[in-house]
């Protein structure tokens, strides 16, 4: 059970670290590396034609600006992938949002929020996925969802 996380630049490590804090939260394996269609076409292509073969079960994709790296690495493998847009300075993500989200009918990708909180959210997803036929990761999927419970409780308390 390991997860790829991929970026466009290392530029992405900021935002992209978040994903990655959630997964070693929950004690999945991933492996980074930065990977541009853009770029390094040539090892895009291999990265997801042997995302399968290589024992990756679920990517997580972020990139910025002209981000075609999700989509392009969904087109080269069933493994599923989930885009992160990142906040870009010209354009504040929108450019990243937008190149990732509209996808063309046969190719999905599962687009999350721009930045920080999207790809809190795809280390989250990435889980859940994997949750599916781990009995283990899911009863700590609803720990921690009992732990945002609690937060808001503690938030009503300072409220009061
Ligand atoms: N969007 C892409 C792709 C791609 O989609 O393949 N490769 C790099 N990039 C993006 O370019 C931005 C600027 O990169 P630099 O900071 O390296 O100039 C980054 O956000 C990266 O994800």
């Amino acid at each position: 059970m390991t997860v790829g996380v991929i970026m466009g630049s290392s530029s992405d490590w900021p935002t992209m670290k978040h994903a990655c804090d959630m997964l070693d939260h929950f004690g999945v394996a991933y492996e980074k590396k930065v990977v541009s269609a853009h770029r390094t076409p040539g090892m895009m292509v291999d990265y997801a034609r042997n995302a399968k073969s290589d024992g990756i079960d679920v990517i997580i994709a972020g990139a910025g600006g002209a981000a075609h790296l999700p989509g392009m690495v969904a087109s080269l493998t069933n493994v599923p992938v989930i885009g992160i847009p990142i906040e870009s300075k010209a354009l504040q993500g929108m450019d990243s949002l937008l190149s990732i989200v509209q996808m063309p009918g046969g190719i999905p990708v599962a687009t999350t929020a721009i930045g920080k909180a999207g790809s809190k959210n795809a280390g989250i997803l990435a889980a859940r996925m994997l949750a599916v036929n781990s009995p283990e990761l899911y009863e700590k999927l609803d720990d921690y969802q009992k732990s945002l419970e609690d937060k808001v409780e503690e938030m009503q308390n300072d409220l009061n």
